[in-house]
């Protein structure tokens, strides 16, 4: 089935971004081959990446007309505080190889733009300097990402800093006991470009060229993990909060409730790691319904525009998190490109919300949304 309509370009204004589709290409075109297939890539045959790029597609909006949608309220609360509209920027690794500025760029447009950020255990620059960089351009929540790593100590480091800067929850990305196929890395023999380091590991960027990226995950990670290990202990070593990333069932929903986990991110790694697994947007019904309120429930992978954004939250998602388009807007114009990645999202998402007759987050439900069968009318859902 054909993913998302291609927006046709107008003659003279072929270079303007107006669309998360514009930026991915601008942005991508600017990057080495090896690095853009390393960003865009999926794994093994992009089954899953191409489910997250045209699953949402099914989905009609029912909108409601003559509302007055004046006054519509795109915020949402996250870790206590207002932000400007329900997206946030997934821990994404090696930004660096996007922009020089990475993951400080990244930060100061989240924090202008009113919005959270992720930080990747593979962040190319220290928790320090990126948490620093967010706050001299405004308010801003961090969360740290991690993996299980073999290395407790080291584990233990990067919680007691994360703590120490002021992260708010630790985003522990489940789906990745080892690396997903990755054909073109294999293929391509991708190494991280040189001069970028790993300071949450201590590590220079020569540390990291040495071995192939596959290699060097596999020699850090630890695949022998379990939900009986990890959250008891990630209990009892921090305060912050603790949100699993990689849920797509209502079986891990209901060990992340029963583990004590604040949060999921129902999240297929951007179509990264096990290829064949749903795309979220059709995962999330299950994993809304298992967690009944009880730990909050937030969504990643393919989300392209504004009413993709609406179609999420309408089906029982929090707020929504991008990888892809923040580095496309990094490769871009840096800081710029993200900021324009916001704009764009929040510009649409708000239009969708007035289009359809919702004033406020509360307003968008299950109701606002219809399914189109191969024959016959909306259904309802
Ligand atoms: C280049 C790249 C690096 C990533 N690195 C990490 C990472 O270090 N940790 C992690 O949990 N997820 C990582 N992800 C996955 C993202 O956090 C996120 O789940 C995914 O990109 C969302 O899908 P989207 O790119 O379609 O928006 C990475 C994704 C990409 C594209
Ligand atoms: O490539 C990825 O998806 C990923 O999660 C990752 C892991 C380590 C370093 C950089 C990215």
């Amino acid at each position: 089935m054909a993913g998302r309509p291609v927006p046709v370009p107008v003659e003279g204004l072929e270079d303007k971004i107006l669309c998360i589709k514009d930026l991915e290409e601008a942005g991508s075109k600017k990057l080495p081959k090896a690095i853009r297939d390393f960003f865009n890539s999926g794994s093994t045959d992009q089954v899953t990446i191409h489910e997250n790029n045209t699953a949402y597609s099914k989905y009609r909006i029912r909108s409601r007309v003559l509302i007055d949608v004046s006054k519509a309220d795109t915020s949402i609360e996250l870790f206590g505080r207002r932000i400007a509209f329900p997206l946030c920027v997934s821990p994404a690794g090696v930004q660096k190889a996007a922009h020089p500025d990475g993951e400080l760029a990244t930060s100061r447009a989240c924090a202008k733009k009113g919005v959270n950020q992720g930080i990747s255990s593979f962040a190319n620059y220290s928790v320090a300097d990126i948490r620093t960089a967010g706050l001299s351009n405004g308010p801003i929540d961090h969360v740290m990402q991690m993996y299980t790593f073999k290395d407790r100590e080291l584990e233990l480091r990067m919680i007691r800093e994360a703590e120490a800067r002021g992260c708010k929850a630790i985003f522990l990305t489940a789906d990745s006991p080892v690396l997903g196929v990755r054909y073109n890395e294999w293929r391509g023999n991708f190494r991280v470009p040189e001069g970028i380091a790993f300071p949450c590991f201590g590590w220079s960027s020569e540390k990291f060229r040495e071995k192939a990226h596959d290699d060097t995950f596999t020699s850090l990670n630890d695949d022998a993990h379990s939900w009986a290990r990890e959250i008891p202990w990630l209990r009892s070593v921090t305060k912050m909060e603790i949100w699993i990333k990689g849920v797509v069932t209502a079986e891990d929903t209901l060990k992340a409730v029963e583990t004590g986990c604040d949060g999921i991110i129902v999240s297929n790694h951007g179509g990264r790691q096990l290829d064949g697994v749903p795309a979220t947007i059709d995962a999330l019904p299950e994993c809304v319904e298992a967690a009944a309120g009880r730990i909050r429930v937030h969504i990643d992978g393919g989300i392209r525009s504004g009413a993709e954004m609406f179609k999420a939250l309408a089906l029982g998602a929090e707020c929504c998190w991008v990888g892809r388009p923040a580095l496309w807007g990094l490769a871009y114009d840096g800081q710029q490109g993200v900021e324009i990645m916001l704009d764009t999202f929040y510009t649409e998402f708000k239009r969708c919300m007035q289009l359809a007759g919702c004033n406020s987050i509360k307003d968008i439900t299950k109701s606002c949304l219809g399914v189109v069968r191969s024959d016959g009318p909306l259904a309802r859902l």
